[in-house]
């Protein structure tokens, strides 16, 4: 539930959790920076809710958050704890809160990471959760920071792929992450002008995505094929080794990997962080709790943590019906 406190806001901690996203920086950035303005004190928390768990901590001002807004991964170091997912981790990261004197924390990851900010909101902490994770797979949200530079990264990658592909006449098998959603895939099927890509939300069978779209990229004179595939789709390898059985050709295959997890962050991840940083200091100041940030038709709002939560994310069924007519000449 939100609340409203009424005592001054002194001091909240920030820290990075979950898979790091270009853009957490500038993320914590401008935490720290729209803290300073209104007079609040930031504590740094590394490496996630263990950090939080072991007061591993350390005292962050606008200096310390100078020439950051430009570099990809956390300062703040990042960590998945299975200790923070216990009732005894969680009460050990609330003793930490109370020695500290926070006021309220802001936890910047993905679902996960704000379902352990709804945990810890459970003993009395207030939070807010501001979405940072390259899978986009946020529900109460448009845009999650990382996402853009992450498929422009493998956009970058691909495109190398498709002249070497080119030359040799050969079909490319591209995995690349989103873990459970094919968010990521889409974006960047589309943006590379794949001839097919295979997601986890499509209920079409293989033979539909894969074999008639290569068969039909065939027929209308192409003699090279960019297979695009959502890790949450399955194996590249397995895509690969069922197009040569199917059709005989002979598929090389790139996982792109951590990669696109990399890399200074673009303008669209900068300041979108930046943005949802001062919105999350803004909502802690105001006394308020239980809030995820998050953008939608391009307004930065916030969300009640539960409602965020209980919400489900489908594909954009705009960009899914634009790729199939891209790919089904
Ligand atoms: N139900 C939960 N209760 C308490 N803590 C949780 C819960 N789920 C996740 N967490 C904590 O949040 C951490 C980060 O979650 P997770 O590994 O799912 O990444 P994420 O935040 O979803 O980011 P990404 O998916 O981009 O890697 C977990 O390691 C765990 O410490
Ligand atoms: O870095 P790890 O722990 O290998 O996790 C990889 C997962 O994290 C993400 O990069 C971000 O959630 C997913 O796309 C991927 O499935
Ligand atoms: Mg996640």
């Amino acid at each position: 539930m939100s609340e409203t406190k009424k005592n001054a806001v002194k001091r909240i901690g920030v820290l990075t959790s979950g898979g790091d996203a270009p853009g957490m920086n500038a993320a914590v950035r401008s935490v720290v920076r729209a803290a300073v303005y209104r007079g609040i004190e930031v504590v740094g928390i590394r490496r996630g809710w263990n950090g939080l768990i072991n007061g591993d901590i350390v005292r962050l001002d606008e200096r310390s958050v100078a020439h950051i807004i430009d570099r990809g991964g956390t300062i703040l170091y990042t960590a998945r704890s299975e200790e923070f997912r216990t009732e005894e981790g969680q009460k050990k990261a609330v003793s930490t809160c109370k020695l500290l004197g926070l006021d309220g924390i802001v936890a910047i990851g993905g679902d996960g990471t704000f379902r352990g900010a709804l945990a810890l909101s459970k003993y009395g902490i207030s939070v807010v959760g501001l979405p940072g994770t390259i899978d986009n797979d946020i529900a109460c949200t448009d845009y999650c920071i990382g996402f853009d530079t992450a498929a422009n990264t493998a956009i970058e990658c691909i495109d190398k792929l498709r002249d070497t592909m080119q030359s040799h006449e050969r079909c490319s098998v591209v995995e690349v992450m989103g873990r459970n959603a094919g968010h990521l895939a889409l974006y960047v099927g589309l943006a590379v002008g794949a001839t097919a890509v295979l997601v986890p939300e499509s209920k079409e069978s293989f033979d539909t995505e894969i074999i008639e779209k290569i068969r039909n990229a065939r027929l209308n004179g192409f003699t090279h094929y960019m297979v695009v595939v959502a890790e949450g789709a399955g194996s590249a390898f397995d895509v690969a080794n069922r197009i040569r059985d199917e059709i005989a050709l002979d598929p090389r295959v790139t996982v792109l990997g951590h990669v696109q997890r990399g890399g200074s962050p673009t303008a669209r991840d900068r300041v979108m962080a930046t943005r949802m940083g001062y919105r999350a200091v803004e909502i802690l100041a105001a006394g308020s709790t239980n809030r995820i940030v998050g953008v939608h038709q391009g307004k930065i709002f916030d969300i009640d943590i539960d409602e965020a939560l209980s919400m489900n994310k489908g594909l954009d069924m705009e960009e899914w019906a634009v790729l199939e007519a891209m790919t089904g000449l």
